[in-house]
């Protein structure tokens, strides 16, 4: 944990030496690019001001419900361009981590999803069939005497359930991937920790939420494959062949954001006040959390302070 204080960008001067100390920005979306379908104040002024100053920009997002595809449309709904190389989520984290690392084979094991689009999306896009996710038959009030999921059996072809942020959620879901969960053989992987999830005036449920209630019916702990997973860095780093030391993680959350950019041994951390966390957190010491190398009321800031209008 750093004794530095934490450095506010609230001046011309701090905003310049914070352009100055990095060539690549890591950003976090949910809290700091946006909150839900509202862009955050000179977001978009700020990306393009980055990029004409040279610098490389990289979004790393916990949110497993949209694919990186999708992603990149909502970023130009707001005018924004940016391509699917340029996009991580916790959804293609998870989506790698079956891959490669439960090495399970494409077109003979399956993935029962409790989540949303994205994380079936990922997976198909490396050949795997997913069962659950937004089938609309588990709308459906759960009754265990009708659901086509128990009376059809469940599929001995599934060797993994991925769980993540599911706006969804219902008994149903849960009842049915807590079938696949009581089968010790079955992975659990878990897209994300966040346990809460900011939008525009609320924090509603996050992922951490959805899975922890999973893991507590089954009575199994997950892999964890989002932020602050290394895993997720390591896979960036190389994919990017980044110099580390000249990276920076912008997030709204201390224990995924900023933890994922201290642990990656990163140049720096800035924290954003738009989404989670608060000025009091960003300078208390706690051993639970990181404190961020920079901070700020709003991404924003760096536009306005460096001569935007
Ligand atoms: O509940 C969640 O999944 C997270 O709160 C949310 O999606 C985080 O997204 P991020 O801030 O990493 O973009
Ligand atoms: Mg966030």
């Amino acid at each position: 944990m750093t004794n530095i204080n934490p450095v506010k960008i609230n001046s011309k001067e701090t905003a310049q030496k914070f352009l100055d100390s990095f060539d690549t920005y890591l950003f976090d979306c949910d809290g700091v690019l946006w909150l839900g379908k509202h862009l955050l104040p000179h977001v978009k002024e700020t990306l393009e001001f980055l990029t004409k100053s040279g610098k490389q920009l990289i979004f790393v997002t916990n949110n497993s419900t949209k694919s990186r595809a999708a992603y990149c449309k909502k970023f130009a709904s707001f005018g924004i361009e940016v391509t699917q190389d340029q996009i991580f989520s916790s959804a293609y984290a998870s989506a790698v981590y079956v891959r490669d690392f439960l090495k399970l084979e494409p077109g003979k094991d399956k993935v029962w999803v409790c989540g949303e689009a994205g994380i079936s999306d990922e997976l198909s896009l490396m050949g795997f069939k997913s069962l659950g996710g937004t089938d609309p038959r588990l709308d459906e009030r759960f009754d265990a005497e009708k659901s086509p999921f128990l009376t059809n059996g469940l599929d001995p072809s599934v060797r993994c359930v991925v769980a993540g942020l599911d706006t969804k959620i219902n008994y149903h879901r849960l009842a049915i991937s807590l079938q696949y969960l009581q089968q010790p053989q079955v992975h659990f992987v878990g897209t994300n920790i966040d346990p809460t999830f900011p939008q525009k005036g609320h924090i509603f449920p996050g992922a951490g939420s959805v899975i922890a209630s999973l893991a507590c019916c089954a009575g199994r702990e997950p892999v964890y494959c989002g932020k602050p997973n290394k895993n997720m860095l390591d896979t960036i780093v190389s994919a990017k062949k980044l110099d580390v030391a000249r990276c920076c993680m912008i997030g709204d959350r201390l224990n995924t954001d900023v933890r994922f950019g201290v642990d990656g041994g990163l140049g720096g951390t800035l924290l954003v006040l738009t989404g989670i966390e608060t000025e009091d957190r960003a300078l208390e010491q706690n051993s639970d959390h990181p404190r961020p190398k920079f901070y700020a009321n709003k991404l924003g800031d760096i536009y306005e302070l460096l001569g935007g209008h």
